[in-house]
């Protein structure tokens, strides 16, 4: 299979090309740069030294991405990942749609219902309803029957990807209190801002704070995929790489801590979503950063009824870049695990 990775100098482009690099499937794959990109005509290896002489694609030159791109290299594409800024993907995918070729967006272009919330959450008019509508979350553990009749995939935000794992169990069960919120504390390291520079993403000015409360775009997509209303409190912190999300639920009067347990036995087993471990301790972002696993625990009080809930992730992978591969391996029936582990282990 071919394939395009658009953003491929970005952080969430670079996991996803050594990841695609180590699928037996793909055997062309085409790194795109915007088309003033300063990266554009070196080769990866220079943009990531990292993965000099590691991995398969690494020499390859990264090609400006535009109108005449698509009209040459189009036709010859399975799938293009789209790993740009929301305004940018959702420009495209239906060039891309109508060439034949399967879109996976890891921008948050497709993800809401919506088209009215983009003004509010994303600040830009959409002009793709029926796109909208046709977009499959890729939330690999829950819609992987959708996700495998799919055109058009919306990989899920990096803090929705936790706080859904965590708390999607709990409302799928409805053992959740009708009237209430659930709220969600999320705390992610600086590559969740993304490659470019900013004051705020710098390293001298980087401090544990919470941002955009009460305002952030993943607010109506948590909600969207849980069903139930949503306080979301996210947090920056000085690490590189890594996202935490601790969710609180109350439950309603009948249920039990056996309830809870079967919600999250149901809904998790090594067998079918192995990626998905349920531990025996509040997990640490150091148990999962540069693995595709999510991690999780929780806790219940019978007597107050409140469940908490912590999810920690790597924000670039199981966020974003392995979490795309999970949707491409289920789209393009592939082995589930492929490019992503062997029996548990990281490929
Ligand atoms: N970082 C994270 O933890 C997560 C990010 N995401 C989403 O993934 C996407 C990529 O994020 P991330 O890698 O962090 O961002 P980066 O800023 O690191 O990378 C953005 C990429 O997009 C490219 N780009 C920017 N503008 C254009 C354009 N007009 N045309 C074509 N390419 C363009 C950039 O290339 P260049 O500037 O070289 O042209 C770069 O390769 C975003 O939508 C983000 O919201 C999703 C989940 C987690
Ligand atoms: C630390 C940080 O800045 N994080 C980003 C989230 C990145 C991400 O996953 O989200 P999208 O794909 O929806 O952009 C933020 O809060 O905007």
């Amino acid at each position: 299979m071919k394939v395009a990775i658009v953003g491929a100098s970005g952080y969430v482009g670079a996991e996803l090309t050594i990841l695609l690099a180590r699928h037996p499937a793909i055997t062309g794959m085409h790194l795109l740069v915007s088309e003033f990109s300063d990266a554009k005509g070196i080769r990866f290896s220079q943009l990531y030294p990292r993965w000099q002489s590691t991995s398969r694609f690494s020499e390859q030159r990264l090609q400006a991405f535009n109108g005449d791109w698509l009209a040459t290299f189009g036709s010859e594409l399975d799938v293009v990942f789209m790993a740009t800024p929301h305004e940018y993907s959702q420009q495209w995918a239906s060039a891309f749609l109508e060439q034949g070729v399967k879109v996976i967006d890891l921008s948050g272009a497709f993800r809401l219902n919506l088209a009215e919330d983009y003004p509010t959450y994303y600040g830009f008019e959409h002009h793709y309803p029926q796109l909208l509508e046709q977009a499959v979350y890729g939330l690999a553990e829950f819609n992987y029957q959708q996700i495998t009749d799919a055109n058009l995939i919306a990989v899920p935000g990096c803090y929705p990807t936790a706080s859904l794992l965590a708390s999607k169990p709990v409302t799928n069960a409805n053992l959740q209190q009708p009237d209430t919120h659930i709220i969600v504390n999320g705390i992610s390291g600086v590559s969740g801002a993304g490659r470019k520079a900013s004051l705020n993403s710098s390293f001298n000015e980087v401090s544990l704070t919470a941002y955009n409360v009460l305002q952030h775009r993943h607010q109506p997509e948590i909600s969207q995929q849980c069903g139930h209303s949503v306080i979301f409190n996210p947090h920056l912190a000085p690490f590189k790489r890594g996202l935490m999300a601790t969710v609180t639920i109350h439950c309603h009067e009948q249920v039990k801590t056996d309830d809870v347990q079967q919600a999250f036995a149901k809904a998790y087993s090594p067998v079918t979503t192995p990626l998905v471990r349920v531990t025996q301790q509040w997990p640490k972002i150091d148990d999962v950063t540069y693995t595709p696993f999510a991690n999780l625990h929780w806790q219940y009080d019978e007597d107050k009824r409140i469940l908490v809930v912590s999810c920690v992730i790597d924000n670039l992978l199981k966020g974003a870049a392995s979490q795309a591969v999970q949707c491409f391996n289920l789209a393009m029936q592939q082995p589930p695990g492929a490019a992503l582990f062997d029996q548990g282990v990281m490929a």
